[in-house]
């Protein structure tokens, strides 16, 4: 799913206007006629009190048409302006007369020195008072509106996105935003969903469609997308009847130290079970025993050394090398590593203590070729690129690294970020399971074995991160997300493949008997 910034929204807005000879003030009908429908479908006309606070922009005039249409249908409602300046837009006056017709309870008008009506935590709040048009600071009377919000404890739907929150920006005062229980997005989510910093001011979000034109929301460019199922599903390589191993190419894991075998065995395992038609594993003396007798289908190749790897030499042409998990960073292994990246010419998914050792020695990721990959965690990849003081500044940054080095970087997190120059990629699959030792060796497996298979590195990141976060799903369903494990998350990849396929199940014709028996007693009531 693209994310269109608030510009391409607006533009979008304007255009479809024009293209479809239609005017503002319709298409806010439309979209507030949205946002009616999802709570009337909920409430199924419940008199629980509905207090509607509406800005004076745009997001105050959707506010108004959906206090209308409550109105227009027996709910119970109190619409409130908060009146913070006299600078009304257009479809808010035309909405604001609209409603005024509508009602002889007009709109209450709030201001500095009114006092907060009463809300009750059984309530429910719809929260219009500012969209993407606001500019910092709001006045403190409506910061303290906002916490007044948040103290009722009611259920709070915000309209396009929670107010107060900026779509580019952390928030300085968390008390100057509205915690939202649930965001209606207008067209696309908004990234601040998806980020750690921002994403805890709307507990849930959905997108509406409030009807800008397709042709439009098709062909406008994006740097940031959603991904899901349908999103992958094009990028999936269907196996032909003919193929045999040889097609799906030659994984090769560098890594393994004394102690963090498991690690390289792990990686290994996930890029067999990706689908890699061969699997070897570099490791020290040490690894060997180990690494044969848990998993029989990978070959492996010793280091002189018995701990640690000392001299990365290999006599086979592998299709891509995943390189770095359980590694260790002693001068030795940091030595062979700087030799190797002189002469390698394969792809690389680096990952662990391959990335800190590039972190270290700065001057080797000029040896990287384009597209490696990189799998940070949050702390390899604060040693990569320096600290940052919000989401926002870290995917500037992580942005610039890779537009310097021509590197993809898996930005490992709740929503994993791909990110390759100015595009970003987001994940929409996984679950707190994860944060378990080992899984992210199960994803530098995963991106190798796909990259074996010929999956273009780009969309091997994008797809396998999809995979392991969907795999990690599955697994969690009979596990719960305590005792999943990073094997656990291999043993379901299977189904993460086969659900790509999988249509979801349509809602049951048939009522089950319990329904169908009460049906009969109300009838023979009658
Ligand atoms: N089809 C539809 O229905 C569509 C509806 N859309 C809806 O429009 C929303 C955007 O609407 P918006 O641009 O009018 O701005 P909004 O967020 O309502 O409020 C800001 C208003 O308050 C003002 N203001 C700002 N900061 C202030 C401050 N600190 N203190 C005082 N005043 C301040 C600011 O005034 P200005 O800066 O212009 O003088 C502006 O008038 C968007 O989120 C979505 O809900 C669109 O998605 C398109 C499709
Ligand atoms: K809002």
């Amino acid at each position: 799913m693209k994310i269109f910034s608030d510009k391409q929204i607006f533009e979008g807005d304007k255009l479809t206007a024009e293209r479809h000879n239609i005017t503002s003030t319709e298409l806010m009908e439309r979209a507030g006629i949205q946002i009616f429908n999802w709570l009337d479908v909920r409430m199924q006309g419940a008199q629980v009190p509905i207090h509607v606070f509406c800005g004076i922009g745009n997001n105050g005039g959707n506010g108004l048409v959906v206090a209308r249409h409550l109105i227009n249908h027996g709910y119970n409602v109190e619409t409130y302006v908060v009146n913070f300046s006299v600078n009304r837009s257009k479809d808010f006056l035309v909405n604001y007369d609209f409603i005024k017709q509508i009602t002889k309870k007009w709109p209450t008008l709030m201001g500095p020195k009114d006092d907060f009506p009463e809300i009750g935590s059984e309530d429910i709040i719809i929260d219009a008072v500012f969209g993407f048009g606001l500019v910092l600071p709001a006045a403190d009377w409506v910061v303290k509106l906002f916490q007044h919000f948040k103290a009722s404890e009611a259920f709070t739907l915000a309209i396009d996105l929670p107010s107060g929150m900026e779509t580019d920006e952390v928030p300085a005062d968390e008390n100057a935003v509205v915690w939202a229980s649930h965001t209606l997005s207008f067209q696309a989510p908004k990234l601040a969903f998806f980020l750690p910093d921002t994403a805890k001011y709307t507990t849930q979000w959905e997108v509406l469609d409030v009807g800008i034109d397709p042709n439009y929301l098709i062909n406008t460019p994006i740097d940031i997308e959603l991904i899901g199922k349908q999103e992958v599903l094009p990028i999936y390589k269907m196996r032909g009847k003919f193929s045999h191993k040889g097609n799906f190419g030659h994984a090769l894991i560098i890594g393994g130290s004394y102690g963090k075998i498991g690690a390289a065995i792990l990686a290994s395992r996930s890029a067999l079970a990706v689908g890699a038609g061969l699997v070897t594993a570099f490791l020290p003396k040490c690894g060997y025993i180990p690494m044969q007798s848990s998993i029989p289908e990978v070959m492996v190749i010793t280091d002189e050394q018995d701990e640690f790897i000392s001299n990365i030499k290999f006599e086979i042409a592998p299709t891509v090398i995943g390189l770095g998990v359980g590694l260790g960073t002693t001068k030795q292994t940091e030595e062979s590593l700087k030799a190797f990246l002189k002469t390698n010419k394969t792809p690389l998914v680096i990952d662990a203590d391959g990335i800190n050792l590039l972190a270290k020695n700065k001057d080797l990721l000029s040896l990287l070729s384009e597209n490696t990959i990189l799998t940070p965690h949050p702390k390899e990849l604060e040693r990569l690129i320096g600290k940052w003081k919000n989401d926002y500044e870290k995917l500037k940054k992580v942005k610039a690294f890779s537009k310097k080095y021509k590197l993809i970087i898996v930005v490992k997190g709740a929503h994993t970020l791909t990110v390759l120059k100015n595009r970003i990629y987001i994940n929409s699959t996984g679950n707190p399971g994860l944060a378990t030792a080992g899984t992210g060796d199960v994803l530098t497996g995963i991106i190798t074995g796909l990259i074996a298979q010929g999956y273009e590195p780009l969309k091997a990141a994008v797809f396998g991160v999809y995979l392991h976060g969907k795999s990690a799903d599955i697994a969690v369903q009979d596990l719960g997300f305590e005792a999943m494990t990073a094997s656990h998350v291999i043993e379901t990849l299977g189904d993460a493949y086969i659900d790509l396929f999988t249509q979801p199940e349509s809602p049951k014709a048939e009522r089950n008997e319990e329904d169908k028996k009460e049906g009969e007693n109300k009838k023979n009531e009658k």
